[in-house]
């Protein structure tokens, strides 16, 4: 690992082997954007609207109201487009309940938590996977105001939804744990704001806590973003500790769109999700002018025309209305029944007035990639429009369809990082019910070729594997080369050596290929090789990862009625072995007497569980196995 000292010391860069990285992350800089790490000399937060509120006057929409609100009536200089971003439990969901409380559109109770992480695994895991939009309406000054907000995932893996989420946005609110302070991905999700000029109102949350240090924190923040402290407020989401300051902030600070009503109409599609029933549930910002039930609209991309059959708000839950207009955040469903009908980052238009395309995104570039496979065969179509929708719903992964000997007809799918796969294989099984096999996470490397006849074949001389099993042999390639990564860290002076350790886990980007000595190790199972195991690892690691994986191999494949060989192979030299010894379950042992239907109950069930075993020569492996195997630790 080199690295590079920056000026004045604050920020420690560094480059790494990508594969070293535990949570992937690819972040790409605009040019000629501020370098991470070097102070920002000018004053970029403007406070716009009307001069600071007497809080007396401000007044909180009831729930009964909200019904009555007509969209029509919302001049664009009264709405706030907004999301909240923060490093990893910072606070973004639990301050976004609290936002919806004061506001009125859920009700107070202990029942509501969380309430936009909507997703089963968001619930489980207790972290923010989705971004999710929701229109609040707030009284102030006798005024109503329409507040947009987005709620962001702050895990590294999901910067993706975020950067998508701040195009419909102008201005955020940056949450910082008042006890952690500044984070890696506060720092990247600052930068992110930023570099799309958008208003960023410092929080610090969780100033109930014991350690609390609301005043490093706000040290903090002047230092590294150059924002006063005066700009900072201080609140505890949890207990709702001055929360509705923050939506004053929102309302004084952040300018509304510059979109125009009397345009034609123009929105951004920058976000979708896929109903069983209504197909595609497309999240717009409205650019220009308006959109009613019953226009036809065309997706600039594809050139492809649909009829509006509903549109709305989100309130979080759907709430339908007559029309959209410019400035606005809403959903449109509009009869795309193909997953492919709705690309992220599409423009959409009316039919009779089409437009200049938005920017759009550059697609998020995948840099963990694993084969999947239905566990039975059978399964493969139920199992590929699993695929489609849930690609749908998260266009940060990538589809290829693969073939193995042994598994049968799959895909080879690209994620940004390990937590996102997980989150996508744990949704395939809760949400669509799917029995998988995921085979060993590998980075894309890249081989110059040396072979003609493999030249010929690839028909290019520098190739990028992302399946080890097609990974060419040393005698074929020049060269093998390693994705890198540029990390920062930001620390004091003194802490320099220190957290030397920590770079492993620091928030990055990409930073090229370089130069690697990589290694093919093939995994047999009495003598037959599991290709799904093929990993490519450094040489110097080669020893220690073949010893661990049958390590772990020994420990997640059940006893059998034989002895079963697990070695690590280099070529045709064995590096590592362990032996499983022979052993006969017999789920009757525990079984006495004569009830014939309990026994069957329990072979149905030993049947049942065999459906989830591979069998590799005469060896069955659960598919747990597989996914114990393949975890990094
Ligand atoms: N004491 C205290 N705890 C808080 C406060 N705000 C949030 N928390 C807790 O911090 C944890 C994380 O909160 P979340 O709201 O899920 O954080 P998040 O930023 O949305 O998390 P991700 O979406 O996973 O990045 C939860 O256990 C919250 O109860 C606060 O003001 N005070």
């Amino acid at each position: 690992m080199q690295f590079l000292l920056r000026p004045r010391s604050t920020a420690l860069s560094f480059v790494g082997r990508f594969s070293d990285v535990k949570k992937c992350r690819i972040k790409r800089r605009s040019q000629g954007c501020t370098a991470p790490g070097t102070r920002i000399r000018h004053r970029w937060i403007k406070t716009v609207g009307e001069p600071a509120i007497c809080p007396t006057a401000r007044q909180f929409c009831s729930s009964a109201e909200k019904q009555d609100v007509d969209m029509s009536k919302f001049p664009v200089d009264r709405i706030r487009n907004f999301s909240i971003i923060a490093h990893i439990d910072h606070g973004k969901s639990t301050l976004a309940d609290r936002l919806l409380e004061m506001t009125g559109a859920i009700a107070k109770t202990e029942r509501n938590k969380q309430v936009l992480d909507k997703l089963q695994v968001e619930r489980e895991r207790g972290i923010t996977v989705k971004a999710q939009t929701a229109s609040l309406f707030y009284q102030h000054r006798g005024q109503t105001y329409l507040l947009n907000l987005i709620d962001t995932p702050g895990h590294v893996d999901f910067s993706y939804e975020v950067s998508r989420s701040l195009s419909a946005c102008q201005g955020v609110l940056l949450i910082v744990d008042a006890n952690q302070g500044i984070q890696a991905q506060t720092v990247a999700n600052f930068y992110l704001a930023f570099e799309a000029q958008l208003t960023i109102i410092p929080v610090i949350n969780k100033i109930d806590l014991k350690n609390a240090d609301p005043d490093r924190v706000e040290k903090q923040i002047e230092k590294i973003f150059d924002i006063p402290k005066e700009e900072c407020v201080r609140i505890s989401a949890k207990f709702g500790t001055n929360v509705d300051q923050v939506l004053q902030e929102v309302v004084k600070r952040i300018p509304p769109p510059t979109a125009k009503v009397e345009e034609p109409f123009k929105a951004l599609l920058f976000d979708s999700t896929f109903d069983h029933y209504r197909g595609v549930v497309a999240n717009i910002a409205l650019f220009g002018g308006y959109v009613t039930k019953g226009d036809r609209i065309v997706s600039a991309h594809l050139g492809k025309m649909y009829e509006v059959n509903e549109l709305g708000v989100l309130r979080p839950d759907e709430q339908p209305t007559e029309r959209l207009y410019a400035g606005q955040v809403g959903y449109v469903i509009a009869g795309m029944k193909d997953v492919k009908d709705a690309q992220i980052g599409d423009t959409l238009y009316l039919h009779k007035h089409p437009v200049e395309p938005l920017p759009g995104f550059s697609p998020a570039k995948s840099m963990v990639f694993a084969g999947m496979y239905p566990t039975d065969q059978s399964e493969y179509t139920a199992l590929r429009r699993a695929v489609e929708k849930l690609a749908l719903n998260d266009s940060s992964v990538t589809v290829q369809r693969d073939n193995s000997l042994a598994l049968g007809a799959g895909w080879r799918l690209g994620f940004l990082g390990l937590l996102h796969m997980e989150v996508f294989i744990q949704r395939l099984e809760q949400e669509y019910n799917a029995t998988v096999i995921i085979t060993a996470p590998t980075v894309p490397y890249k081989a110059v070729l040396a072979s003609p006849k493999l030249i010929k074949e690839y028909r290019e001389e520098v190739v990028t594997i992302i399946n080890p099993a097609q990974f060419p042999e040393k005698s074929q390639v020049v060269e093998y080369q390693e994705p890198m990564v540029m990390g920062t860290i930001i620390a004091p002076d003194e802490f320099t050596g220190k957290i030397m350790s920590l770079c492993l886990l620091c928030n990055r980007h990409d930073a090229g290929y370089q130069l690697a000595e990589l290694i093919k190790i093939e995994f047999l199972l009495n003598g037959k090789p599991v290709e799904e195991l093929t990993t490519v690892v450094h040489k110097d690691r080669a020893y220690s990862t073949g010893k661990a994986m049958c390590e772990r191999l020994k420990e997640s494949i059940p006893r059998q009625m034989f002895e079963i060989a697990v070695q690590a192979a280099i070529g045709s030299k064995v590096i590592a072995r362990e032996t499983i010894k022979a052993y006969r379950k017999n789920v009757l042992a525990k079984c006495y007497g004569g009830d014939i239907t309990r026994k069957m109950k329990l072979l149905k069930k030993q049947a049942e569980g065999k459906k989830r075993m591979r069998l590799i020569g005469n060896v069955e492996v659960p598919k747990d196995a597989f996914m114990n195997v393949l975890k990094r630790k």
